[in-house]
């Protein structure tokens, strides 16, 4: 047993003291679990859009100071009272979408949303109300409730799953978001079918992850759609049959160019860029009377998705998903086989890496064209 279990953990962590300033890295004070939580040491953490998002303090969701990052894999330090899927020395990936398995919405079998903690993680705190975090005297907030931007975290017991000890942690912390999000949202949200054609808006970790979805699902044609014309060898990478740059177009939308290539429309789009006319240009290039397009991309605040309804009348379908859809606690450890086994690409997404002193530059590599994800090791400083 640690020798920490019971006790406060002094430890380093980024903080985000206001919104649109860098990260800080301070020495946080992390309490031990209470009842139905789990002290996790996170080894790594990969760096995802949506942190930069809040930090711009374009989120309505979100509150400072606080501790973001939801991204993350480590071993399992302490349990609270109550806690049995989890114990100390597991390897886990921390959840940002929980799953309880006894809500209304973990129940209905049909979404991966779960709804028992989901106004409390909102709100940036734990189930019971309070934080776990403290720095200079004051309350940090969690975020995503998960918070792997610091060493140790505390999360709820519903929001953590246990994996194979042999994962390399700082390949399984990105399944915590990215990948697992474009690989469900094509396998699971849209369930694309054999043959299918397929166009996603935007080749970063989310895009090239649909892809990889796509392939494994047998789609037809896979198109990628990228301003960023570096992305065409990444996309092809990923089993892409085409790319498009929608800048290089002339006298034609992006979406009349995806309805040419495809005979009338495209089965199924996927927009992974969180640029509303994106999403609208994703819709339209649907398929009359079928064609599904999914958005995956976070919008900021205030902004709003808008199409002619008779688009949705002749039967073209908008939806959308969160973690594309896959129940974490039930379905997670199967993607770590898969990448084990050989079957999911993770390994080919890091293309940078720092050190948690090193996050300012790691959010602006990731800021960067030629970052697809960059992994922060936690405990080398
Ligand atoms: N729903 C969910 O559960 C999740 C949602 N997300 C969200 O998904 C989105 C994608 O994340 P991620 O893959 O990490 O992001 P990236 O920024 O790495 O990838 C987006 C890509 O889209 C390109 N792009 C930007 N504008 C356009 C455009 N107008 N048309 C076509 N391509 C464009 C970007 O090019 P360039 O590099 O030149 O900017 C970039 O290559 C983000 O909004 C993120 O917040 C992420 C994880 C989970
Ligand atoms: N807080 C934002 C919404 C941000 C958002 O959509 N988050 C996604 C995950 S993005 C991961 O990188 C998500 O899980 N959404 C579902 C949820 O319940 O939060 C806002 O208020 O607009
Ligand atoms: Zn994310
Ligand atoms: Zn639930």
């Amino acid at each position: 047993m640690a020798d920490t279990v019971g006790k406060t953990i002094t430890c380093k962590a980024a903080v985000a003291w206001e919104a649109g300033k860098d990260l800080s890295i301070e020495d946080i004070e992390v309490a031990p679990p209470k009842a139905h939580e789990v002290r996790i040491q996170i080894y790594y953490t990969g760096v995802c859009h949506t942190d930069a998002y809040t930090l711009s303090g374009k989120d309505p969701e979100g509150a400072f100071p606080i501790v973001l990052g939801h991204e993350g894999a480590g071993i399992v330090e302490s349990i609270g009272e109550g806690v049995t899927n989890v114990k100390p020395g597991d390897h886990v990936v921390a959840l940002y979408t929980p799953e309880c398995k006894e809500c209304k919405f973990c129940k209905s079998g049909k979404t991966n949303l779960c709804g028992k903690i989901r106004a409390t993680q909102g709100k940036g705190v734990m189930p019971d109300g309070t934080s776990r975090f403290k720095c200079k005297g004051k309350d940090l907030l969690h975020f995503m409730g998960t918070s792997t931007f610091s060493q140790y975290t505390v999360v709820a017991d519903i929001s953590v799953v246990a994996v194979q000890q042999d994962a390399p942690m700082d390949r399984t912390c990105l399944l915590g978001c990215g990948i697992t999000t474009g690989y469900g949202a094509a396998r699971i949200t849209a369930n694309v079918e054999e043959g299918s054609n397929i166009a996603v808006f935007g080749a970063g970790c989310v895009g090239l992850s649909v892809v990889q979805g796509a392939v494994v699902q047998k789609a037809g044609k896979i198109i990628v759609v990228d301003v960023n014309p570096s992305k065409e060898e990444w996309s092809k990478k990923f089993g892409a049959t085409d790319f498009v740059n929608p800048t290089q177009l002339k006298d034609q939308t992006i979406q009349e160019k995806l309805i040419e290539m495809t005979d009338g429309g495209c089965d199924y789009t996927f927009d992974c860029t969180g640029n509303v006319g994106v999403m609208r240009a994703a819709l339209e290039a649907c398929h009359k009377g079928w064609g599904q397009s999914i958005i995956i991309g976070v919008a900021a605040a205030g902004q709003e998705i808008n199409t002619r309804p008779f688009q949705l009348v002749t039967g073209r379908v908008w939806k959308g998903c969160a973690f594309g859809g896959v129940k974490g606690r039930s379905q997670l450890p199967g993607l770590v086989t898969d990448y084990l086994e050989g079957r999911l690409k993770v390994d080919e997404f890091i293309t940078h890496r720092k050190t948690l002193p090193e996050i300012n530059p790691a959010f602006e590599a990731m800021k960067a064209g030629d970052c697809i994800r960059c992994v922060v090791d936690m405990k080398n400083l």
